[in-house]
This record gives C-alpha cells, sequence and structure tokens, in this order.
C-alpha cells in the first residue's frame, strides 16, 4: 500500500506539488490523473525516493522508499521507458536488472511473457523498439522483482488500443493477485479504461479522489422511455430537474432509483435508466486542462 501524505514540494516560488494526500490500496488500480505540468511526475519521484519532499510523507506499507532495503523487491517503478540503454537488448537490460537485486534469471523469461514481448524482439537492440515495446519492456523491468507495489508514470503511452487492452488486464490480474498499482495520465478515458480508483490532479492539488464509479457517476441518471412525451410530463410533474439529451431521453438530477420510481408511478415504459455518464468529471478536467493549456490552436491560414 502507498501512502502519502500532506505532500509538498517548491521549486523557488513555484508550488509543484500543494498538500497531496492520497492512498492506493492492495487489490486496486488507483489511477493518477492530471493535465501536463500538474505534479503527477514528482508526486511520483518523491514517493520513489528520487525527490525530496519540501514537506509531508510517502510511504510504501509504511516506509519510505530509501529505507527499503532492496526496493525492487517491494517496488516496481517504470517512471520514462526512454531511460534505457539504447544499446543493450531487452534481455540484456532485464539481466542485468535481475543480478542486481538478486533475483533468478528465470524472472527474464517470465517477465517477458508477463508483457508479451518475444524472445526475438527481446534479442533486438532498445534503439530499435517501438515507443509501445519499450513501455513493454519497461514494465517487465518494474515486474521482475516479484513487488507488490506498482509505480507506473504514463504507461500507457504509446501505446494503440488493443496494447491499453493488454495493459488493463495485465493490471487488474496483478491487482486482483494482490498488488497495488499507481499509474498516472494526462487522459482521462485512457486512465478510466483502466484505473478502479482515481486520484485527479491540478496545479500541485488534489481536485478530486474516490472510486472510478463515483466520480464518473457523479450526480443523476440518464433515463429514456418508449413515449418521449410522456417521460418528459411525468418528470415535470414530480418537480425534478432535468435536461434533454441528444439521444431523445433525458439527464435527471437525480438517483436512477428515484426516476424509476417516478416512471413506474406515471406508468412510463422505460427503454433504458443508469447511473449519469461522468459529464461533471469530464467537465472539470477539461477546466483544469484548458487552465493549464499554454498554447490555443490557431486557425490563421485556414480557408
Ligand atoms: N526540477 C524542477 N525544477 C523546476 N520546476 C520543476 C522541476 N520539476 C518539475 N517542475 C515543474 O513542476 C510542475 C509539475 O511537473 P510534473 O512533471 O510533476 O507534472 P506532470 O503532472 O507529471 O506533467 P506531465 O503530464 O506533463 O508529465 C511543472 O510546472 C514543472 O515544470
Amino acid at each position: 500500500m502507498i501512502e502519502v501524505k500532506n505532500l509538498s514540494k517548491r521549486y523557488g516560488d513555484f508550488v509543484a506539488v500543494d498538500d497531496v494526500s492520497f492512498t492506493c490500496k492492495p487489490g486496486r488500480v488507483t489511477g493518477f490523473l492530471g493535465p501536463n505540468g500538474a505534479g503527477k511526475s514528482t508526486t511520483m519521484r518523491i514517493i520513489t525516493g528520487l525527490t525530496p519532499a519540501g514537506a509531508g510523507t510517502a510511504t510504501i506499507n509504511g516506509v519510505a522508499y530509501h529505507d527499503i532495503p532492496n526496493p525492487s523487491t517491494h517496488v516496481g517503478v517504470l517512471l520514462d521507458a526512454s531511460a534505457q540503454h539504447a544499446g543493450r537488448t531487452g534481455a540484456e537490460i532485464l539481466r542485468l536488472s535481475a543480478m542486481t537485486i538478486g533475483a533468478p534469471l528465470s524472472r527474464v523469461d517470465e517477465a517477458l511473457a508477463m508483457v508479451s514481448l518475444t524472445q526475438e524482439e527481446a534479442s533486438r537492440r532498445v534503439r530499435n523498439y517501438s515507443l509501445g515495446m519499450r513501455q513493454r519492456l519497461g514494465i517487465a523491468n518494474a515486474l521482475i522483482g516479484d513487488p507488490q507495489v506498482l509505480i507506473l508514470d504514463e504507461p500507457a503511452n504509446g501505446l494503440d488500443p488493443a496494447g491499453i487492452h493488454w495493459m488493463r488486464t495485465l493490471l487488474r490480474e496483478y491487482a486482483d493477485r494482490g498488488g497495488a498499482v499507481l499509474l498516472s495520465s494526462h487522459l482521462l478515458h485512457e486512465i478510466e479504461i483502466i484505473a478502479d480508483d482515481l486520484v485527479v490532479i491540478g496545479h500541485g492539488r488534489i481536485v478530486a479522489q474516490g472510486t472510478k464509479e463515483e466520480l464518473l457517476a457523479g450526480t443523476g441518471a440518464v433515463v429514456r422511455g418508449a413515449d418521449r412525451n410522456h417521460l418528459g410530463t411525468a418528470l415535470q410533474a414530480s418537480g425534478v430537474a432535468f435536461h434533454d439529451r441528444q439521444d431523445g431521453g433525458f439527464a435527471v438530477e437525480q438517483t436512477p432509483e428515484v426516476v424509476g420510481k417516478i416512471a413506474l408511478d406515471a406508468g412510463v415504459h422505460l427503454v433504458e435508466l443508469r447511473g449519469g455518464d461522468g459529464a461533471r468529471l469530464e467537465e472539470m478536467f477539461l477546466q483544469l486542462t484548458q487552465q493549464t493549456q499554454r498554447e490555443q490552436p490557431s486557425t490563421q491560414g485556414v480557408q
């Protein structure tokens, strides 16, 4: 389990991480989400002992990273998939890691199999790897010490949709075996697919955290009736706040239970009733992203 408590970090006058607290639990994949420059990498670097904290603490199973003996057997870390010796083969990199941490060399083939890199690919030099292959090698390297905790900075970067699906399966199985995973991303949809819990950061501060369901559901329900007008009249009569959706349904500021009861009482035939679609999280995330955007796309020269 990773525990971050009241973590802060300044660079001169600039506050990169501002009183950040969260936990990343065993059996769960925690997505650390925020736009570019939000403070994700800095937080991860503090957790892994690469950057000293200005204030606060970060521990892994109750111990600060630099106090963990042979840390790679407890925590697997991938912060930059390109930070590998380009002239070495993938297999060489994994063998060196295994030897350094005292893991059996049999772990090399196991780790390669876990990330679906073939022996032929592992025998190529890293300079000839695609970004997706580097990410897989980086994850294999993180897994080689058979750690209970994984910390991955933007691991889905460079992966195609099939690669993202593969990573989701890998991390899901890892968490189901009791592992704790912290992974960062600046893409809401990417992390939505993979994570169980979400920690959202903007300008160095946590702006939302909770389970994915809690955050994506927001409040409200989406409902569609066989007869649109009949449903609209029933909602109006009940006094709940709602608005039209483009698909012919309604977004209602009430729980699906309450909306279902309104429809039942009015004898409305429903064809769809579900929790809200996370529009609030998306809106909040877009706002954060816009605030941190340095350049707006220019339309100059476009006819
Ligand atoms: N060594 C440093 N010196 C000065 N400023 C720094 C340093 N490291 C990070 N920062 C600043 O701290 C802020 C947070 O950076 P960080 O890399 O943690 O963001 P991030 O959320 O990981 O972004 P990205 O998604 O782009 O990787 C940025 O404004 C960055 O410029």
